[in-house]
């Protein structure tokens, strides 16, 4: 596998998506987790389009996937214009138009795009590391209801989340079922499964394994020695289960990589891809912040505490739109048809893709349609 150039610092939590500096932060103070720990100061870095309305009527949150951030839709800057995860569903006259609504996009707690993560410093002046505690995902919407009473938002008319993100918008709907008219569930279910938890389970045993990750206290060493091999090699694992095995047949089959020869020691192709998007992330992403959001996503059980899933999604008093992709290996359509079965109000609508679960992030026409006809219904 190829490395890192050296030159890459400790962690990935340096490199800002968002040069033009759009984002903004918000101080939510200390919280107490649900599984007992404590972040004595909590911050989430946060971004907004539009413009909210006189009544306040008009706001939607869009949750980000585990590795995406705050930056939904590109913003010009200085001589560049920068990249956002939904470009094409999010913006002017777009799915989620933002001369319509108000869009709220804040980075997860425990992320490394500016909000409270293992990343940020302890309260002894040194980063959480080892010590940062347990998330789940009820803490990460917890954060998020703190932002929107400090943004003075007194209700959304729409909650919108992929994968991560989705399952961050379904607990939104049953922990604060009056917040919001309609809830847009991407990609993703009630709970996690059995197989998404053995998927997360080797990627967090592979990460430890990574001798410069020292249980998650790497953010002193020298530059150039981060557990880059440990986080690359847990996204190649999830980006395998991203995509599907038809779509990587067809593109790859067993073509070998760009003059290697795989009887020579060479990779195929579909080995280089994988290495080149595990080398992708860890130029970008923290790998303390891949630890304990992969964590977090292993916590995801709308119904823990609640008498089960069926209880609790009876409690999600918005409409429901659960859209699902039909190729997606690790959140499956029957997922998707579950939870429109289980919302009081709920719809599916599962899309035809090759490309597996990232089907959410590439077939932007589609997606868009369903979206901006649910939103406008
Ligand atoms: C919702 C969120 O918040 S997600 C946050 C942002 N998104 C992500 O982190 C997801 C990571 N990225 C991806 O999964 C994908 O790139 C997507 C979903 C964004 C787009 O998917 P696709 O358009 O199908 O891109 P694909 O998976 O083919 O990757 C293309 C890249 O692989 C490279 N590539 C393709 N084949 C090979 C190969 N055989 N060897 C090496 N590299 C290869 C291409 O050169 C291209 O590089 P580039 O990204 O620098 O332009
Ligand atoms: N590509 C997405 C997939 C997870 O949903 C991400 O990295 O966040």
């Amino acid at each position: 596998m190829e490395h890192p150039p050296e030159i890459l610092p400790v962690t990935g939590a340096w490199q800002p998506t968002d040069p033009a500096g759009h984002r903004q932060f918000a101080a939510l103070g200390s919280m107490d987790l649900e599984a007992g720990g404590r972040l004595p100061v909590v911050r989430l870095a946060f971004e907004t389009w539009g413009e909210l309305n006189a009544d306040k009527s008009n706001a939607i949150l869009i949750d980000h996937a585990l590795t995406g951030d705050s930056h939904v839709v590109g913003k010009a800057g200085p001589g560049h214009i920068t990249a956002g995860w939904w470009n094409e569903v999010v913006g002017p006259g777009l799915a989620i138009d933002t001369d319509k609504w108000f869009v709220v996009c804040p980075n997860v707690l425990g992320g490394c795009q500016g909000s409270t993560g293992p990343a940020s410093l302890a309260p002894n002046g040194r980063a959480w590391g080892s010590r940062f505690p347990l998330l789940t995902i009820r803490d990460q919407v917890e954060a998020e209801k703190r932002l929107m009473t400090q943004l003075g938002i007194p209700h959304w008319f729409a909650v919108v989340g992929a994968s991560l993100g989705g399952q961050r918008t379904l607990e939104w709907a049953v922990t604060y079922p009056e917040d919001m008219d309609k809830v847009i569930a991407v990609a993703t279910g009630a709970s996690t499964t059995a197989e998404q938890a053995a998927w997360c389970h080797a990627q967090l045993h592979i990460l430890e394994l990574d001798s410069n990750f020292k249980g998650g206290d790497y953010y002193d060493n020298p530059p150039g020695q981060g557990p880059y091999r440990g986080l690359a090699l847990a996204r190649e694992i999830a980006h395998t289960t991203y995509r599907s095995p038809k779509e990587l047949q067809e593109r790859f089959g067993r073509d070998p990589g760009y003059r290697e020869d795989p009887l020579s020691g060479g990779r195929l192709a579909v080995q280089s891809y994988l290495d080149y998007h595990g080398i992708k992330l860890a130029k970008r992403f923290d790998a303390g912040s891949y630890k304990a959001l992969t964590r977090a996503m292993l916590t995801h059980d709308v119904g823990r505490g609640r008498g089960g899933i069926v209880v609790a999604m009876s409690r999600i008093q918005a409409e429901l739109l659960a859209l699902g992709v039909d190729s997606d290996r690790l959140f499956y359509p029957n997922q998707t048809h579950q939870l429109a079965e289980l919302a009081p109000k709920g719809h599916a609508v599962v899309i035809h893709s090759e490309s597996g679960h990232d089907g959410f992030l590439i077939e932007n026409d589609e997606v868009g349609q369903v979206i901006g006809a649910f939103l406008n219904s």
